[in-house]
């Protein structure tokens, strides 16, 4: 058996309605994490790549018809988009089995479904979004209009490229706002495909660009162009904190999601039927390269011998392989680097006393996947919720069990982080489920669920998990100015 094979993609830049290459016909290589095969060359942006794409956005959002359109307009061309992302699901879904090593099976049926809804969801939401009216009696009055704030970066990570980005891209759009997108350089092929996506649409030409290359080149001159007015970010604290810095002359607002290692809690009450699973899913779903993963698992102790044997049964039972065949629950890590990075963890974990339960090593693969990123999902126990594989994000399939006793000491540990993305309960307890939510410093608190997502909801981090909302008018406030209107009547 192999891997899909497929011919090397060749991949431009997305400037102006048109593929491009670099200025200097640099291009960088893309590999398969599942089998180190070469899929694709991609066109590296020079800075004065990334300058032209930014004066293209300009240019399309001053003296374009993009931002002048009704919402009604707007939103049809984002529903039309949205159908055409659905029509090229398994195009899309394949791009990101190869690049980010994720299951085809998973990606097609709920992530490029989800990346679809992304861009319908915020088409209806802008058309039915009111404004704000304050009569001063007889003699003035004020309304508020949502204007777009102007050309925005969007600079995604490399572990949900297409989804996160059209995240970004619709409440970015729908507001009429003008895109350079930077996928990242890991992950570039999905993304590269929105530009085209949304000129089949009707979207003009020079809304949505795509720049391609390394972060510290290309994502830091966005980040520093003076025709950015703003920069919808997601990956990790560190970057995050760079971009900020990188913004700040220029003063450009942002709305950063960043990093969690949330706690996921286990009260004796938890019903094991859904928090077992649960669990599993939020610990090793994307072989556990998820923002949102319940890391550090928090377990009381009177369950806690019943909970590890069904957890370890269900976390070996996972069907480690090839991302592009049917029934593969987890694909390899994304890159050498990162792989590099998660493992040094093991020798992180044994130094640290933790007991390893399972995982720990490479899989058992056909020859073809030999040269594959693969980890098994691996799991420990620590009584040291301070050590660092307590503490620091991992971003791959190994997580944490960590024993408690009681309701006080359960809040101590899963707050004594410097994240605060979100968290997770399992409890039976309606009392006991509401005082744990309302004391976990986090911005989603899912209770007997996990990764449950309403588009209208606010979505981000406390502490060093973020800065700003996304979601439903959230977005729509960062990608919109508010602009009062005050009337004299007489
Ligand atoms: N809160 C949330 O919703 C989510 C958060 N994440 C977080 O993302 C991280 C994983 O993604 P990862 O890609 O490794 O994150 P990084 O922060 O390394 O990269 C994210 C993006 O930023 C770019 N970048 C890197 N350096 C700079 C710079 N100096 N200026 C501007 N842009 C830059 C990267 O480019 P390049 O790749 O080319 O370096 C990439 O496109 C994890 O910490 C995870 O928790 C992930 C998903 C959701
Ligand atoms: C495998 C999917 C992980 C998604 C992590 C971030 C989700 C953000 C969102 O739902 O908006």
């Amino acid at each position: 058996m192999t891997s899909v094979k497929t011919d090397v993609k060749e991949i431009g830049l997305y400037i102006n309605g048109e593929y491009v290459p670099a200025s200097n016909k640099n291009t960088f290589d893309v590999m398969n994490p599942a089998t180190q095969e070469l899929i694709a060359r991609v066109s590296e942006a020079t800075e004065e790549d990334v300058d032209r794409a930014c004066r293209v956005a300009r240019d399309a959002f001053e003296n374009g018809p993009w931002r002048r359109m009704t919402v009604q307009e707007r939103a049809a061309k984002l529903r039309k988009m949205a159908d055409i992302i659905l029509e090229r699901k398994e195009e899309i879904a394949r791009y990101d089995a190869m690049d980010v090593g994720k299951p085809y099976e998973a990606t097609v049926g709920h992530e490029v479904a989800r990346a679809a809804h992304n861009i319908r969801f915020f088409a209806d939401f802008v058309e039915k979004q009111g404004g704000e009216t304050y009569p001063m009696g007889e003699e003035y009055i004020n309304y508020t209009r949502y204007e777009p704030v102007g050309v925005a970066a969007l600079i995604t990570p490399w572990n949900v490229p297409f989804m996160l980005t059209t995240w970004k891209l619709g409440p970015c759009l729908a507001g009429g706002n003008t895109a350079v997108i930077k996928p990242a350089e890991n992950t570039p092929l999905s993304v590269s495909l929105l530009g085209e996506i949304a000129k089949e649409a009707g979207i003009p030409d020079g809304v949505v660009n795509v720049v391609q290359g390394q972060g510290s080149v290309v994502g830091n001159a966005l980040s520093t162009h003076p025709e950015v007015d703003l920069i919808s970010f997601t990956g990790s604290t560190a970057t995050g904190k760079r971009i900020l810095k990188s913004g700040a002359d220029t003063l450009k607002k942002v709305s950063f999601e960043l990093g969690g290692k949330a706690a996921n809690i286990i009260f004796e009450d938890a019903d094991l039927e859904k928090a077992v699973p649960g669990s599993i899913r939020a610990a090793f779903m994307n072989s556990g390269q998820v923002c949102l993963a319940g890391s550090r698992i928090l377990v009381q102790r009177s369950i806690f011998n019943e909970f590890l044997e069904k957890f370890k049964e269900a976390a070996m039972a996972l069907k480690v392989g090839d991302p592009q065949e049917k029934g593969t629950d987890m694909g390899p890590l994304v890159s050498e680097d990162h792989y590099n990075k998660v493992t040094s963890y093991l020798e992180i974990a044994k130094e640290e006393g933790a007991e390893l339960v399972c995982g720990g090593k490479r899989p058992e693969l056909p020859e073809y996947l030999y040269k594959g990123f693969y980890l098994e999902p691996t799991v420990y126990i620590s009584n040291n919720p301070k050590s660092r594989i307590c503490q620091e994000e991992i971003f791959g399939p190994v997580v944490t069990l960590i024993p408690f006793d009681t309701e006080e000491e359960a809040l101590q540990i899963a707050n004594d982080t410097d994240y605060g993305l979100n968290g997770v309960v399992w409890t039976e307890n309606l009392q006991r489920a509401h005082r744990i939510s309302h004391h976990v410093r986090a911005g989603t608190i899912w209770v007997n669920c996990w990764f449950v997502r309403d588009l209208r909801a606010p979505f981000g981090g406390f502490k060093k998990s973020g800065i700003g909302r996304e979601g439903g008018h959230h977005s729509m406030e960062f990608f919109t100015e508010a602009k009062n209107i005050c009337i004299a009547l007489k």
